[in-house]
């Protein structure tokens, strides 16, 4: 097996990635064909309405499930051709995992460097290699005078930053959470958004949040918008894009749904450089690219 050793941000590819639930009352299908490419080092809010798939999907990313179809690759490895001993021998070091409440990934009694350091034994027992000091992690997440605080009694907005420590405590290439920011304060999310941004840029770690809260998508950069277990559209930067799918296919968004409900037969027109969407009746035209320079 190919490994990944760097110790910067981590590729993440999903190539028609499918996930489906067996349960009792019938098969779920949760993600039904994800092409999604998160380069090395870049921050990705996941966001969409709930039960469209974002938890489906950052558990994939995290190992802790393969998917029924498709790919899903960390950096060089394809996690649904490794064995069970490589799937965690990459949780426990390559990917830093932080489930949602941050207290579910935290001992309340022992201390927030306690914390860190016991999950830094966990990732050498997986594979020895050279740790982070504990203190220089908690610096990192503006957490320097709480090392000695259990936290039990930690407020809120501290827990979370903690949960973000340990998820960093074996310098992980890629780090996903799960609702970073949900039931903070104001000040508090944005002293986790400068947390995650300071992994981010001081150590080159790529992350991948999902989150229900739109500033969150807006200041990590990009925001991938998961529709009925796919990709629907994509902001970068304030603006809102489409995405072609691996298949060809194209999520309208819901505002264009409105107009052209699901049955509805389009002819897909190209010429003079642009193409555009036309109802049989010529009623309604979508202009939807245009190639003219
Ligand atoms: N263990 C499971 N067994 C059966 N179906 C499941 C299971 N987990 C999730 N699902 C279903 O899969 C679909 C996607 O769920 P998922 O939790 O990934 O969505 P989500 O976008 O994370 O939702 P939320 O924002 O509410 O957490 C939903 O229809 C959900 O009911």
């Amino acid at each position: 097996m190919k490994n990944n050793s760097s110790l910067t941000g981590l590729a993440v590819v999903c190539r028609r990635v499918v996930h489906i639930y067996r349960a009792e009352g019938g098969d779920v299908v949760a993600l039904a064909g994800v092409d999604l490419d998160i380069a090395p080092g870049e921050r990705v809010a996941l966001v969409g309405p709930s039960g469209s798939g974002k938890s489906t999907l950052i558990a994939l990313l995290a190992g802790l499930m393969r998917p029924s179809a498709g790919r899903v690759q960390i950096g060089l490895v394809d996690i649904g051709r490794i064995s069970e001993a490589e799937l965690a021998r990459l949780r426990g070091t390559d990917l830093g995992v932080v489930l949602q409440g941050a207290r579910r990934n935290l001992l309340p009694y022992a201390t927030v460097l306690s914390n860190v350091w016991l999950a830094q034994r966990r990732a050498a027992h997986v594979r020895p290699a050279d740790l982070e000091p504990p203190e220089r992690i908690l610096s990192l997440l503006g957490l320097t005078g709480l090392g000695h605080r259990k936290v039990q009694d930690l407020p809120p907005g501290a827990a979370q930053r903690a949960a973000i420590a340990v998820g960093m405590a074996a310098s992980p290439g890629l780090l996903l959470v799960d609702e970073p920011t949900s039931q903070l304060d104001r000040t508090a999310r944005d002293e986790v958004l400068a947390a995650l941004e300071a992994v981010n840029t001081e150590r080159g770690t790529t992350i991948v949040a999902v989150t229900h809260d739109p500033d969150v998508g807006a200041r990590l950069g990009r925001a991938v918008t998961i529709r009925d277990g796919r990709v629907g559209s994509e902001g970068r930067d304030g603006r809102e894009f489409a995405v072609i799918a691996g298949d060809g296919t194209v999520q309208l968004p819901p505002d264009v749904l409105d107009v052209l409900p699901p049955g509805t037969l389009l002819s897909v027109e190209h010429a003079n450089g642009k193409v555009t969407l036309v109802t049989d009746d010529h009623s309604v035209s979508v202009p939807v690219a245009s190639d003219a320079a």
